[in-house]
């Protein structure tokens, strides 16, 4: 019997908790805030935005979006996201990824201020993840929702054999870490990995993260494997797939995230948790 894993249930769970801290929050007199700025109209990302805004102000956070034009400058971003990183009302900034070729991303994530990236990609979070650093700093939305669901659906990395198909700073790298954290034996592949499919059928644990509709099929899965699709990608017909085909994975895995309803719903869910944690540690010193 395969489980499927209900990424809205779960995200669903998250963000009524998040609404239960943000009212304790509020009696305490702090407003969780979040910055989210986007620059052009990709209309993906428009979508993600909205998405974000919306729930934000659902479950009572401040919630700001920053629409700026796709001929935005360097300079002129990094003097927006100064002035969010010493704007007391808001404890999380996010810029939406991706941006302009004319912006130099890696720099843009230097610019935010630690303790209110609240995407997790600042080298100095990324470093505290990397070394298991003791204490509190946020980690990068959607690895750490995958975290969620493979908790909530009673699998324990410990001891298992994982592999992470995909090495981006937003998925690949930091599920890798959180799983080597949490005792799994990791492997990361990617574009250039030989045999990759062989590779992918030792996994008891198999995070996809390429980008490539239906790269994986359920002849690449170990048989009751735990099977992870972070993909989100269109096929012939524009349909929503995700990297692995779900069909024939389906037959083979023992849990596996559908695409739609799996990864997806658990990103924001979380980016509004993070938002309200960045709050608590820096408004009430925790
Ligand atoms: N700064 C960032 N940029 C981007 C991130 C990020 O975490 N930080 N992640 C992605 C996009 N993203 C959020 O920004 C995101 C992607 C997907 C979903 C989602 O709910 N997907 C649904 C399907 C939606 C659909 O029908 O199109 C699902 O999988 O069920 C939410 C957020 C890139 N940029």
């Amino acid at each position: 019997m395969t489980t499927i894993i209900d990424g809205k249930a779960v995200a669903k769970k998250v963000n009524e908790a998040t609404a239960t801290v943000v009212a304790e929050l509020k009696q305490q007199g702090v407003q969780p805030g979040i910055a989210v700025i986007i620059v052009g109209e990709d209309p993906a990302s428009q979508i993600y935005v909205r998405n974000k805004n919306r729930k934000a102000t659902k479950l009572g956070l401040h919630s700001v979006v920053r629409q700026l034009p796709a001929t935005t400058t360097q300079a002129e971003l990094l003097s927006i996201i100064d002035d969010y990183n010493s704007d007391d009302s808001i404890h999380g900034i996010l810029v939406q990824s991706p941006l302009p070729k004319q912006i130099n991303e890696p720099l843009i994530t230097l610019a935010i201020d630690p303790k209110k990236d609240v995407d997790g990609f600042h080298p100095t979070n990324v470093g505290k993840l990397l070394t298991n650093f003791p204490g509190k700093y946020p980690v990068a939305n959607t690895p750490r929702g995958i975290m969620t669901l493979l908790a909530e659906y009673g699998v324990d990395p410990a001891g298992k054999q994982a592999v992470v198909i995909g090495r981006s700073t937003i998925v690949g790298k930091p599920m890798a870490a959180l799983l080597t954290n949490a005792n799994a034996t990791v492997t990361i592949a990617h574009s250039r990995t030989q045999d990759l499919k062989a590779l992918a059928r030792t996994a008891d644990i198999l995070v996809v993260a390429t980008g490539i509709a239906h790269l994986i099929t359920g002849a690449d899965i170990k048989p009751g494997a735990t099977v992870i699709d972070v993909g989100m990608d269109r096929d012939e017909n524009g349909k929503l797939v995700g990297d692995v085909d779900f069909d024939s994975a389906q037959d083979v895995a023992g849990l596996i995230t559908p695409v739609p309803g799996g990864v997806g719903p658990m990103t924001i869910a979380t980016l509004m948790q993070t938002t309200v944690e960045l709050a608590k540690w820096s408004d009430l010193g925790e």
